[in-house]
């Protein structure tokens, strides 16, 4: 703790004298203001205290087992929760830390133990708000609404996005989905003048194909039953600004042809009006579709699809950048963890290769949902492979099959191949995997150019 910034406030609450004595006078020492109570009846009084810390019984008055962690972190919203249990309990130890406690330990608690945990939870928290000023910086500096990767194909594409940014041009965003769509719209607008209106998305899927004309143009009072009052459209609502049309390719065409008309002339009509109004937006649109095989069986107009097409992103999928997979996967830790307070920083080599060899159909959403449902069940520090879902490893498996018509030589190959990339080019470790001598695997490595 350093000289002249305020104590940090841990509250303790635990029923036995002794423990709580010790755990108090060890934290004093360290420099923290400890406030430790056995007094269940009045210990949640001082979650008020303004304090950072708190380490909790699982039995406080009425609140029992997670509802503990709860109601201190409902009260305490900022405070590290650390709970300390009579006995352990996988079950309940997972439970609290779904709840947002950050550890769990078990009596006696060894009081420089605990230390060390209180600092790590405070060292890990200070580091998730480091990345997170970190990126809100670069993202101000270039605009990239949190665009991770560092692939060939990224960096392209960001040039793409700074190039097409300031232009007034419309831009069509394409790619599976998944990929980032949206975040690419987003960029595009954080990066032009427009910067300071509005950024509008819409998405086609998601209204109903009968509203979909009102929601973008806008209507007059009277125009449909249930047009009660004038309304203003998406259109209008983005002027000066962008309008993000999401899943272009699932609009009808009748209003695609009111889309042509109000991205050439500038216009719009409200839906019961017969006035042109004028808008002034910057249009971004985006499939999944593939747009061409639409115009070919009639489902898109061709002069829209050339209109949008001007300028067009194509996003890879992620399955065709696995260079990115590593830092996407750091970045979605590092915002996971912190999102949901869970003591998640790392990923050991053997699970990253296994996450780097997977197809990801549904791109960095899926890889993102993934990290997602492991991080939040997990209360380990480092993520390994048996943490990952079932899928995700029996694809693994099934890609280490041997296959017949390879030679023995190519068996080997693979065999090293795999080792090493397993003990993270650990050589010693492998020669003692594979059962062959260190040096039996250094000839190999070079005679095979692993
Ligand atoms: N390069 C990236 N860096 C960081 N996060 C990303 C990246 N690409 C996508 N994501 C994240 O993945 C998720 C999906 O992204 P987004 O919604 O932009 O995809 P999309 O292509 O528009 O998907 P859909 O076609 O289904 O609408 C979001 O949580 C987004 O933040």
């Amino acid at each position: 703790m350093i000289d002249g910034t305020p104590k940090l406030k841990v509250l303790l609450i635990d029923d036995q004298p002794d423990s709580l004595n010790a755990m108090s006078s060890r934290l004093e020492s360290e420099g923290y203001a400890p406030i430790a109570t056995s007094d269940a009846q009045s210990a949640w009084q001082h979650l008020d205290d303004g304090v950072a810390v708190v380490v909790t019984e699982l039995d406080v008055a009425k609140t029992k087992g997670v509802e503990v962690v709860r109601f201190a972190k409902q009260h305490a919203p900022h405070a590290i929760v650390i709970v300390v249990s009579a006995e352990p309990d996988i079950g309940l130890a997972v439970a609290a830390v779904r709840e947002g406690a950050f550890d769990y330990l078990t009596k006696p608690v060894d009081p420089s133990d605990l230390v060390h945990r209180i600092e790590m939870a405070l060292s890990r928290r200070r580091m998730a708000a480091e990345i997170a000023s970190l990126h809100l910086q670069l993202n101000e500096k270039h605009g990239l609404q949190n665009m991770v990767g560092n692939s060939p194909a990224m960096r392209s594409l960001y040039e793409k996005i700074r190039l097409v940014a300031d232009t007034r041009s419309t831009v069509l965003v394409t790619g599976e989905s998944g990929t980032g769509k949206e975040l690419v719209a987003r960029s595009i607008h954080h990066l032009s003048k427009r910067k300071n209106e509005s950024c509008i998305p819409i998405n086609c899927a998601a209204i109903p194909e009968t509203l979909v004309e009102s929601e973008l143009f806008g209507h007059e009072k009277g125009a449909f039953t249930g047009a009660t009052d004038r309304k203003q459209g998406f259109f209008e609502a983005a002027t000066k600004g962008t309008l993000f049309i999401d899943e272009i390719g699932e609009l009808e065409l009748g209003l695609q042809a009111k889309l042509l008309r109000a991205i050439e002339n500038r216009t719009i009509m409200r839906v019961g009006s017969t006035k042109e109004t004028s808008v002034d937006v910057r249009l971004v649109a985006a499939t999944n579709r593939d747009l061409a095989e639409h115009v070919k069986n009639g489902h898109f107009r061709e002069d829209l699809f050339y209109r949008l097409k001007v300028v067009e992103l194509k996003l890879p999928p992620l399955r065709q950048r696995k260079e990115d997979i590593a830092l996407l996967v750091q970045h979605f830790i590092a915002e996971i963890s912190a999102d949901a307070e869970r003591p998640v920083r790392d990923i050991d080599t053997e699970a990253l290769e296994m996450m780097k060899n997977y197809s990801w159909p549904g791109n960095v959403r899926e890889l993102r949902n993934t990290l997602e449902g492991m991080i939040v069940l997990s209360m380990k520090p480092v993520i390994e492979a048996s943490d990952l879902p079932t899928h995700i490893s029996n694809h693994n498996e099934s890609q280490a099959i041997i296959k017949p018509g390879m030679t023995m030589s190519e068996i080997e190959k693979e065999a090293i191949r795999r080792t090493l990339q397993h003990t993270g080019g650990n050589r010693t470790k492998s020669a003692e995997i594979l059962g062959i001598s260190l040096r039996t695997l250094q000839r190999k490595v070079k005679e095979f150019g692993l």
